[in-house]
């Protein structure tokens, strides 16, 4: 029978680029059908050949961005390059009435913000075994260009400490058995509430 997540709050997870975030999530997919759904974020930047708006991005104009924004739509938004990311209130609610569990994969920055909006969330970091690991997961994967590499090692090490401040996180995953980190992030996922006794 299929298990039921008790807490429901959206769970954001966030840790260095190529920790295995996306690896561990995915695992949480595959082994829960239909329990889980990944956040869709808003862009203003043109969708790439084979993405769809509603499923890989919501693609919108700058205009209707900011005018989202200005509302405070967004539990928490940022801009790269010349474009603008954000994760809509609406998107997450949508999902959670459908009666999933929304997961969210998202930076440092919009951790934060999220964590300073008061938005109920259970904040998830996986952490690597270490820096010397993390950078082979990096070239493993195979995906960036040395620049790249070098700068994804730099900001990880910025994450890494913020990782210490106390109470950002409800929980901290090291990823060093993969089979290992997911049974952790399962057990976590599905445990029952905290209550006030
Ligand atoms: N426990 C593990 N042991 C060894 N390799 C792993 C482990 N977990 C993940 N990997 C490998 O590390 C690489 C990075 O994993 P993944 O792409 O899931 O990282 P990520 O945190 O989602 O990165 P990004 O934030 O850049 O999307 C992949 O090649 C993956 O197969």
């Amino acid at each position: 029978m299929a298990r039921v997540v008790r807490d429901t709050r959206p769970i954001v997870i966030s840790g260095p680029s190529g920790v295995g975030k996306g690896t561990l999530y995915g695992l949480l997919f595959q082994r829960h059908p239909d329990t889980f759904t990944l956040s869709v974020s808003h862009t203003t930047r043109p969708p790439r050949p084979g993405e769809q708006d509603g499923v890989h991005y919501h693609f919108v104009t700058r205009e209707a961005f900011l005018e989202l924004k200005a509302k405070d739509g967004f539990v928490e938004s940022a801009q790269f390059g010349d474009n603008l990311y954000g994760t809509s209130k609406a998107t997450i609610e949508e999902q959670m009435a459908k009666g999933k569990t929304v997961i969210l994969d998202i930076e440092i920055e919009g951790v934060k913000q999220i964590k300073a909006s008061g938005f109920p969330a259970r904040f998830v970091f996986i952490a690597p075994p270490s820096e010397e690991e993390l950078e082979r997961r990096l070239r493993g994967r195979g995906t960036e260009k040395e620049e790249a590499i070098q700068k994804r090692l730099r900001q990880a090490k910025v994450e890494l400490e913020y990782s210490k401040v106390p109470g950002m996180h409800d929980k901290i995953i090291v990823n060093d058995d993969l089979e290992k980190a997911y049974k952790e992030l399962e057990d976590f996922v599905f445990a029952e509430p905290l209550t006030n006794l």
